[in-house]
């Protein structure tokens, strides 16, 4: 339904020029809901706004619907853009107009007779769940009932595309999931191509199809969902997809573990294509370990399991290793050390410990999310021979 090839974007800035979408080459297949996640200024709107050609794109193609939008003079933009429905974070409805009229509204424009409009009117408002409300006004309705209006709108002329950009990220977490259901019927029932802009995982979670991470104007990473939620491989996507399930501890929750389980503390993936809980289970029955769970998660993505859990191992430190080694066969053992040698998760996202940490060796990263721990300078520099696991320690994904 639209292709990108090396699309991009620059905005002129005092210090040269922005590229906000930097060589983005990436598809979106016909009849799928696709997201696009990065942090503010990754470029996702700018892409997005591509699409409708809101912005020209400097160079490259943008193809939409077998078409070149970046060739088409405006008259044709123009019928291009009437294909192509967009919702909003702040839901850009007239205040001085009822439901009904903002939704006529859209028709009016897109010249639809006056007295066809009506029943298209009411059609819409049965479609999302306003039927009660034509007659009240924006202000008297809540945020989930504004983006349904929105999203009334937006499908008023039938469009083949729906372009969503944080539609949720105003609402309650009950509210948003709402949307994201009606935006999945939207896509189910009425065939419609959704583009999901966001920057929470959940969304892309409980919504996607297929997601791209955007960083800096590049895609750095995209597939269909489980696989990136399953493996990660660029940092940005690590740390959504942790903001997500939040199964494994943060830095803070880790330092509130040590406290309360002094011994080694492992944690494990648990993945349909790895080691399933009963590979841990086996391995726990074959070794002379004990393992006490002591936090996790695991959740469905895709219909397909998806999680880890971490236990605090008792055993001789020979039989800790054998069973690593034998749990590392089939799936991602991370060894987050002892109270006495502790090993940070590099990936870790949430409340940063209290106590002081070495300083991260990934340069600056977001103010809002802990700096990685270099845990192999921790190890090191408490005991040479201390971490006989250190091969292990990288999460295998
Ligand atoms: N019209 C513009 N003029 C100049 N710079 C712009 C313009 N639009 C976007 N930018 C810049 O391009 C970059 C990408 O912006 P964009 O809004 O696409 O990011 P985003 O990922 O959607 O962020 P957010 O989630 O905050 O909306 C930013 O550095 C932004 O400042």
């Amino acid at each position: 339904m639209v292709s990108f090839r090396h699309a991009v974007k620059t905005f002129p800035a005092k210090s040269g020029e922005v590229r906000a979408v930097d060589d983005v080459t990436l598809d979106i297949r016909t009849g799928e809901i696709f997201g696009v996640i990065g942090y503010s200024g990754a470029g996702k709107s700018t892409l997005v706004r591509l699409i409708n050609a809101l912005e020209p794109a400097t160079a490259g193609e943008v193809i939409v619907d077998g078409q070149d939008v970046t060739a088409l003079p405006e008259r044709e933009l123009r019928r291009v853009r009437a294909g192509i429905g967009m919702i909003f974070q702040q839901f850009n409805l007239l205040s001085s107009r009822t439901v009904a009229g903002n939704v006529g509204y859209a028709l009016a424009v897109a010249g639809w007779p006056r007295e066809e409009r009506k029943d298209r009117i009411a059609e819409l408002l049965d479609f999302v769940g306003l039927a009660d409300k034509a007659r009240q006004y924006p202000s008297q309705l809540s945020g989930g009932q504004k983006q349904r209006v929105g999203i009334a709108r937006a499908l008023a002329t039938n469009p083949k595309i729906l372009l969503a950009d944080e539609a949720t990220s105003a609402l309650d977490p009950e509210t948003t999931q709402d949307v994201l259901d009606l935006l999945r019927r939207v896509n189910s029932e009425l065939g419609v191509t959704v583009v999901v802009i966001t920057h929470e995982m959940d969304v892309v979670k409980y919504a996607c199809d297929r997601v791209a991470v955007m960083e800096g104007g590049k895609v750095v990473e995209h597939g269909d969902v489980y696989s990136v939620f399953a493996r990660p491989e660029h940092r940005a996507t690590r740390r959504f997809v942790g903001t997500a399930l939040r199964d494994r501890p943060s830095p803070a929750a880790l330092e509130r573990l040590r406290h309360r389980h002094p011994g080694r503390i492992v944690t494990v993936a648990v993945r349909e294509d790895g080691a399933s809980s009963t590979d841990l289970t086996r391995a726990l029955r074959e070794h002379p370990v004990d393992g006490t769970i002591i936090y996790g998660g695991i959740v469905e993505i895709a219909e397909r399991p998806y999680g880890s859990l971490t236990l605090e191992l008792a055993g001789e430190d020979a039989a800790i290793a054998g069973f690593i080694t034998d749990l590392s066969s089939t799936t991602s053992v991370l060894d987050l050390g002892t109270a006495e040698h502790p090993l940070a998760d590099p990936d870790a996202v949430g409340p940063r410990a209290t106590t002081a940490s070495p300083e991260g060796d990934e340069g600056p990263s977001s103010p809002t999310l802990p700096q990685a721990v270099d845990t192999d300078r921790l190890a090191d520099a408490d005991s040479p021979t201390w971490n006989p696991f250190t091969h292990l320690r990288r999460w295998r994904r």
